[in-house]
């Protein structure tokens, strides 16, 4: 059974098709890369598998049919465009406060996640004297707090140095080994060869398997 599947999506504008037909299968356990230039397609299509788009075809997750309309039918961790922290709060209270929205969050999760990405040593500094490179560890966090059956990472590796990445790498590697399916859109071909158990490429809104 495909855990995740995309048959004929196609998202239009009056001026050009944006996806064109876009069809893919995804099986749960894997960590699929969707990879392209700027503005070829890749936010759109994870945007469509969150059902937070509209576009004509059939979505299919975890045996729903994805709508709009409807709530999305897998919890999911999600980092798309820019991470939503508050600036008021510290790392752990940005955590937190998305814990809470799960309860079957641990605190420890958040304490691992903190280490992980060494945002343990802002200690209790405010989210809006963080970095570009801190933001974006800590949405990536957000992203992975809770382990979810889904993840979506959309140019995870933006601002994040070397070493940031191999950890970045490590643990995505340790919770996909746990069960979490990743999606990961990214121009980071570096990245890309380290993480992907599977390739898309996507150009002018249309994608391409390397198995095809
Ligand atoms: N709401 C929208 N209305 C019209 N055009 C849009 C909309 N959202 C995205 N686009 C266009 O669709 C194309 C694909 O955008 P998308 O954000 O998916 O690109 P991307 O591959 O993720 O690029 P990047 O790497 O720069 O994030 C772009 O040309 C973009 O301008």
């Amino acid at each position: 059974m495909n855990f995740i599947e995309l048959d004929s999506v196609t998202k239009t504008t009056k001026k050009r098709n944006l996806l064109n037909q876009v069809s893919f299968k995804i099986q749960k356990g894997e960590i699929v890369t969707l990879e392209g230039i700027n503005g070829s397609g890749k936010t759109l299509i994870l945007k469509a598998i969150l059902g937070l788009i509209h576009t004509s075809g059939q979505i299919s997750v975890a045996n729903s049919q994805v709508r709009v309309e409807n709530k999305y039918p897998i919890e999911a961790g999600i980092l798309i465009e820019n991470p939503s922290l508050i600036e008021g709060f510290n790392a752990f209270q940005n955590l937190e406060l998305l814990a809470k929205l799960q309860p079957r969050i641990e605190r420890y999760e958040i304490y691992d996640l903190l280490r992980i990405f060494h945002l343990d040593k802002a200690g209790n500094e405010k989210v809006r004297k963080f970095s570009l490179g801190m933001k974006q560890k800590l949405g990536i966090a957000q992203a992975l707090l809770g382990q979810n059956e889904l993840i979506v990472l959309d140019e995870p590796t933006n601002a994040l140095d070397k070493g940031s990445i191999a950890d970045l790498i490590t643990i995505i590697k340790e919770i996909n080994e746990s069960g979490s399916t990743f999606i990961i859109a990214t121009h980071d071909s570096k990245f890309i060869d380290e993480i992907s158990t599977r390739r898309l490429y996507v150009k002018d809104g249309e994608v391409y398997d390397e198995e095809q």
